[in-house]
């Protein structure tokens, strides 16, 4: 586990500016997904500025894990599937098309979050992904993503970086 490349480290440079997951947005959360046998994980702890109410994190801040991961896991399950070498080579793109979030109780701040996913279904351009995320031994959020191979036609924006959508 948390062994070689993060899936986040496989997306082509010109797709690694998410805000969640871009290992190029220095000012984002620069999630790291892994596979852990079949499923996914990933470990984050919360900011200072990720706060809801003092010693809480904003629900926002979880389903950015919970989307930013389920977009990774998918990258890697559907490359995987087409037989792309997870290793060394660029994976497949995919965005989210569907993020569900349930908040199961309040998560605190100061503790490290593990994000977790399950490969629920590789169909076609689809991929999805039942989550949850917990802090130490209580579960906190549970999530569903629907996410699909961007389309040949969706292109990142041209021009500097920081007018650019992704
Ligand atoms: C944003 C620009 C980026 C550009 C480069 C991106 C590069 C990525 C790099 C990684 C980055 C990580 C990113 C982090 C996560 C974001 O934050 S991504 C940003 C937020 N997401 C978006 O902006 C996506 C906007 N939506 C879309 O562009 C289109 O709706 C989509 C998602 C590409 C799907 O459109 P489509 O290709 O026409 O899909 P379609 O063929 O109709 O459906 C394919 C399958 O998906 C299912 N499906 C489609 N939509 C839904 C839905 N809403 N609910 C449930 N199922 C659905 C269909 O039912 C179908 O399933 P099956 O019938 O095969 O079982």
């Amino acid at each position: 586990m948390s062994d070689g490349r993060a899936f986040q480290d496989g997306y082509p440079e010109d797709v690694a500016h998410c805000y969640g997951c871009g290992r190029l947005n220095e000012a984002g959360i620069q999630l790291k997904s892994y596979w852990d046998g079949d499923e996914t994980v990933a470990r984050y702890t919360p900011r200072p500025e990720h706060t809801a109410i003092p010693g809480y994190v904003y629900g926002g801040l979880v389903a950015s894990l919970i989307d930013c991961h389920g977009t990774g896991s998918a990258a890697a399950a559907g490359s995987r599937v087409a037989g792309v070498d997870e290793a060394s080579e660029p994976l497949l793109r995919y965005v989210t098309a569907s993020l569900q979030v349930d908040y199961l109780a309040p998560t605190p701040m100061g503790v490290e979050l593990e994000v977790r996913g399950v490969i629920e279904q590789v169909k076609g351009r689809k991929v999805v992904v039942e989550e949850t995320v917990s802090a130490g031994d209580a579960v906190v959020a549970r999530g569903r993503v629907v996410a699909v191979q961007m389309p040949q036609t969706m292109t990142p924006a041209e021009g500097p970086v920081e007018t650019r959508l992704r």
